[in-house]
């Protein structure tokens, strides 16, 4: 019987840590992956590789909570965890700063001025988010991330639209996150000039053909 990723507390006194324990994920009806097992702790970034429509977004809309798993069980409850989807999910007609007082509102942080510094917004605070450029819009997500307070972050190729100067900007920006002791999870095909990153091969853990998985989960508001 299929079930869903069962939240796990972080024992106390141990440092934070992701454990992720033969999880199996499906979309659309069709499990993608499965038997999955990996860990991330505190100070390290993991990356994701494998082909399109291996389920790389699906593992990561499942752990941030926004799915439920078909089997498996997830050390960190989806509310540690600051997830960057490929949608920068902007309040279209709120400034730049009025975007992050939001979020920082919502998470209960204050730290809109350096989130804005660090991925180079200070210029565009006023602007209306629907009148940003696609590299600014993204910009603006990432920055999001920065005023969650959460150590777990989750992103989902974070570089599009960005350029050259900006994917430095943000590896900056996941450098300095890991150096206080947050982890990263990431599905990326651009080299963020991480040292401490690893890379997890999904391949092997690919679901065997005609698995089905869970179904009837309405996915419309997610
Ligand atoms: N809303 C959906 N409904 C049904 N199937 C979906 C849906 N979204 C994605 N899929 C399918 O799920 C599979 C996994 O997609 P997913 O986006 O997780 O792959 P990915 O590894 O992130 O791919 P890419 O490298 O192209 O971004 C693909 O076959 C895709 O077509």
């Amino acid at each position: 019987m299929a079930h869903a990723a069962q939240p796990v507390a972080d024992a106390p006194g141990q440092p934070l840590a992701l454990h992720v324990n033969d999880l199996s994920v499906a979309r659309g009806g069709v499990a993608l992956l499965e038997g999955l097992s990996f860990s991330l702790t505190a100070g390290s970034a993991l990356v994701l590789r494998g082909p399109n429509g291996s389920g790389k977004t699906t593992l990561l809309r499942t752990l941030a909570g926004l799915q439920p798993a078909l089997a498996g069980s997830v050390s960190v409850p989806p509310d540690a965890i600051a997830y960057a989807a490929h949608a920068d999910g902007l309040k279209t007609t709120l400034s730049v700063a009025e975007n992050l007082r939001f979020w920082a509102a919502i998470y209960g942080t204050g730290a809109v001025a350096p989130a804005m510094t660090a991925m180079n917004l200070t210029a565009l605070a006023d602007r209306p988010a629907q009148n940003l450029s696609a590299g600014q819009k993204r910009r603006l997500g990432l920055a999001r991330l920065l005023v969650t307070g959460r150590w777990l972050w989750m992103l989902d190729e974070p570089t599009v639209s960005l350029d050259a100067d900006s994917v430095a900007l943000f590896g900056n920006v996941v450098r300095a996150h890991l150096g206080r002791g947050g982890a990263a999870l990431m599905a990326t095909h651009i080299d963020l000039g991480l040292p401490q990153a690893a890379v997890l091969d999904l391949t092997p853990f690919k679901a065997r053909p005609g698995t089905v998985g869970a179904d009837g989960f309405d996915e419309a508001f997610l």
